[in-house]
């Protein structure tokens, strides 16, 4: 790969650019002092009587906690033509980088998170996609699923290179959704049949964190900050992600990307939806009364173990940037082995279908996390060695326990103690799971669900006291609550991709501060 060397004078250092993380390289007006953006540039006098002809090249610099920054460095000629080389030998390398994304198309969500959507991508996100002559066309929703249904029918997707979504992990869930189901619409794929296999999107999908929990973002870069998302997709990465598909009697419910929960998440989420007006702090809070009333669910989790692959939910190591687990899809096989055991495995594979596990009891939490679902609240995630592209989801059983235990396993989702190390929590690696509630027969579960419901809180109303549970709780879907408790859950390995590259590891940072380079 190319690389641009230059040495900083004052401190005789030198550092490194790789062209694949130059963002744009420009002429720069010494004797006006600015730059093509209007930005001052400050200029020591002897260097610009020396060296009049200047150019500017911006690159990513990496800072703290896989922050990445635009930095610029400006370069110093004493003769035009040089100048104009240098500048155009950079552009063509530049130019070179077919993996960058030329016009995108955004979407905004005014209404994520703190509803700094429009503004973040405004004031931090717009100017960069300018320096890097990257076009957009942007669209602020009006609605929910505003952005779902235009990518769904509307969109003209060839005329981009990649969807930019700003918002929190709801709008990048919409995203997935229009992207998803009008690509296997396109195809001809039925999405209501849980056996089959679904066709990878082309688009690659960006996010711009904007939103209460940027799980998504967070496990996929290492932080939500807007900037640095905002870099990963100028620089064109690409990081494939699993998706779940989740279905309900032969009928497609919805996809699922970070988390499914029932139980605890799924209480938490019911009951935060009617706080939205408390922002990011409602899962706190929601969290907090959820924990109080320590509900557990029965029923039947049956589970199809990923046996055939390398890795298990109890290592050590990390799913990071260049994951090897990641690039083999999940699967161990050997250089000699047969040239079909080398596809990927997919939920559509009948010979899966052997060996299904029953695990049936009362749960305060079942919960399947399809990557690490690490987030600010929990750093290192629901499932830290969970990977992000190897077909299979880490399936998490929490039976009932007391509160106090309860309390311990979810403290230790703030820390580096191994949450699964408990006797009442069990963890499996899998590539189907199927849920039944108890007292689930069959389709008129809803009803029976509605019906228990009123029936459940009028007996809590006649005895306050009661500790008994209702019988069923809510799936939590990436944050949006599903209406059925029996569903069935299938993993789609490498179905989406993301302007991502995965948490990179130990990352390097120097501090230069607006170096000047003489040529
Ligand atoms: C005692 C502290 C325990 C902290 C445990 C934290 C575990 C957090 C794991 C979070 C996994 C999140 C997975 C991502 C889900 C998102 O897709 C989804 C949607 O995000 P969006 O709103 O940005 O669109 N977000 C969510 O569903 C939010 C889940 C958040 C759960 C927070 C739970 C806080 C629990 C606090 C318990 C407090 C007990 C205190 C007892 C004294
Ligand atoms: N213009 C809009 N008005 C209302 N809701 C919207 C709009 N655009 C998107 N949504 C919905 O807002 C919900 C939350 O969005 P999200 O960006 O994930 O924020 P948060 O992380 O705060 O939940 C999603 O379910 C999404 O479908
Ligand atoms: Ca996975």
């Amino acid at each position: 790969m190319s690389c641009l060397t230059f040495v900083i004078t004052s401190y005789g250092t030198s550092h490194s650019v790789s062209v694949s993380e130059i963002l744009a390289v420009r002429e720069l007006d010494v004797g006006g002092g600015t730059n093509d953006d209007g930005r001052w540039q400050k200029m020591p006098q002897k260097l610009t009587e020396a060296y009049p002809y200047a150019f500017t090249v911006s690159y990513v610099e990496r800072a703290r906690q896989h922050r990445w920054r635009c930095s610029d460095v400006t370069f110093h000629c004493s003769d035009g033509v040089l100048r104009q080389q240098w500048i155009q030998t950079i552009r063509e390398q530049l130019t070179a980088l077919t993996s960058r994304p030329k016009h995108l198309l955004v979407y905004i969500n005014p209404y994520g998170g703190k509803q700094q959507g429009e503004c973040i991508y405004e004031q931090k996100v717009a100017p960069l996609f300018a320096c890097a002559s990257i076009s957009t066309d942007v669209i602020v929703t009006e609605h929910a699923n505003h952005a779902r249904d235009h990518l769904k029918t509307e969109a003209e997707l060839k005329k981009y290179d990649g969807v930019v979504c700003v918002g929190g992990d709801g709008m990048f869930s919409e995203i997935v959704h229009g992207l998803v189901s009008r690509t296997q619409r396109d195809n001809g794929v039925d999405q209501n049949s849980p056996e089959e296999k679904l066709v990878p999107c082309s688009l690659r999908i960006g996010i711009i964190p904007a939103g209460s929990t940027d799980c998504i973002c967070y496990a996929t870069v290492g932080i939500n900050d807007p900037v640095t998302s905002a870099l990963h997709v100028i620089v064109g990465d690409s990081q494939p992600m699993d998706v779940c598909s989740v279905h309900h009697n032969n009928t497609f419910l919805r996809y699922s990307i970070s988390l499914l929960g029932y139980g605890f998440y799924g209480d938490v989420l019911a009951d935060s939806e009617r706080k939205r007006w408390m922002g990011p702090a409602r899962y706190d809070f929601s969290g907090f009364k959820t924990f109080l009333t320590h509900h557990h669910y029965e029923g039947a989790v049956s589970f199809l173990p990923a046996t055939d692959i390398l890795g298990t939910p109890r290592d050590k190591t990390r799913c990071r940037a260049g994951c090897f687990i990641c690039q083999h899809d999940g699967q161990l096989y050997s250089g000699d082995s047969p040239e079909e055991s080398k596809t990927a495995p997919d939920v559509s594979d009948r010979e899966y279908e052997v060996g299904w596990g029953v695990v049936r009891g009362k749960f305060l939490a079942i919960n399947a996390a399809s990557m690490s679902c690490a987030c600010p609240r929990s750093p290192m995630g629901l499932s830290p060695a969970a990977h992000l592209a190897d077909g299979t989801t880490d399936l998490i059983l929490v039976r009932k326990c007391s509160r106090f235990n309860f309390l311990r396993h979810l403290l230790r989702h703030t820390s580096k103690d191994d949450q699964f190390d408990m006797t009442f929590v069990e963890v499996h690696r899998v590539r189907r799971f199927r849920f039944t509630p108890r007292h689930c027969q069959n389709d008129s579960e809803l009803d029976l669900r509605e019906n228990g419901k009123q029936l459940f809180s009028q007996i809590c109303r006649d005895h306050p006291a009661c500790s008994c549970s209702p019988a069923y709780s809510s799936w939590n879907c990436d944050g949006e609550i599903l209406p059925h408790a029996a569903i069935e859950v299938g993993v789609h390995c490498q179905l989406i991709k993301l302007f991502a590259r995965g948490i990179e590891e130990q990352p390097l940072f120097e501090d230069l501060a607006n170096p000047q380079c003489a040529l």
